[in-house]
């Protein structure tokens, strides 16, 4: 595929659904729900003690529900979409997607100079033992650090993201700061701390850019709405 047939389908994700705000914030409620459902299944399904036979009706139910969900679907991914009331939904996003169960999921506070976020992160992100995984908090480093760049109207996509594990973190309750840097053109130079009850545990930077292909009219669509 060329290059620009990959950029007009990458802006493609990027589309206008106007829902009025009532209907919208019924559809918000019904995802949540479902989301926080499966993700206590997750967490269930890692934590399981039961007997087999008790796993195979178990997995009866899910594929029955999994059924039922998949009558109707989004063909890939369910992007970006923007609303005429001045905000934009990403539900499918991995760390923060509503619709997501997935993500832990991350909830952000912004501030003038910063965003910070606190989440409990149970046995499904488990990396060594007890731990969190390395990867689940480089990508919670990747959005909180992304975050920071959109609040403070610098967007962009992750270009480079360096971190430094300076202890393990203990599955559990963490809270993570971020903050924009510097700014150089349509770099944002982004940083960000992870804490817990032990302390720093890890440190990020990284280097979030504007991509060509977003510069102009989705750019504008991006700085001037707020969503989540
Ligand atoms: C609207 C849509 C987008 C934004 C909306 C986001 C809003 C909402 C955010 C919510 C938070 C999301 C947080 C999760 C963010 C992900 O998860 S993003 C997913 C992971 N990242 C990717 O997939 C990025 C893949 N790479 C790319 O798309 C492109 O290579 C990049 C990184 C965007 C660069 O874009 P480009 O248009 O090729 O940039 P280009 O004009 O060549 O270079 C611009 C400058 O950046 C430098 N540069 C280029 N690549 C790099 C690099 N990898 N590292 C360091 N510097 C670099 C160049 O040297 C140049 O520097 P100067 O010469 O200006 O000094």
């Amino acid at each position: 595929m060329s290059t620009e047939e990959r950029d007009r389908q990458q802006r493609g994700v990027y589309a206008e659904e106007d829902i009025p705000a009532g209907e919208l914030a019924r559809m918000a409620e019904v995802a949540r729900e479902l989301a926080d459902d499966v993700r206590a299944l997750v967490q269930a399904t890692v934590l399981t003690d039961v007997a087999d036979d008790r796993i195979a009706r178990a997995r009866e139910l899910i594929g029955q529900a999994t059924e039922i969900l998949g009558e109707e679907h989004h063909e890939r991914s369910f992007g970006t979409r923007f609303n005429s009331d001045g905000t934009h939904r990403s539900w499918g996003n991995a760390l923060t997607g509503i619709r997501n169960p997935i993500a832990p999921p991350l909830r952000f506070e912004c501030f003038p100079d910063k965003v910070t976020v606190d989440v409990d992160l149970g046995g499904a992100y488990e990396g060594p033992a007890g731990l969190v995984h390395g990867g689940i908090i480089a990508a919670v480093f990747d959005q909180a650090l992304g975050h920071a760049t959109e609040s403070a109207k610098v967007p962009g996509m992750t270009g480079t993201l360096s971190i430094r594990y300076r202890q393990g973190t203990r599955l559990g309750k963490i809270h993570v700061e971020a903050w924009v840097d510097r700014v150089e053109g349509v770099k944002a130079f982004a940083k960000g701390e992870l804490s817990t009850d032990d302390g720093l545990c890890a440190e990020a930077e990284g280097v979030f850019i504007m991509p060509k292909w977003a510069r102009g009219e989705i750019q504008e669509k991006v700085l001037g709405r707020v969503g989540d």
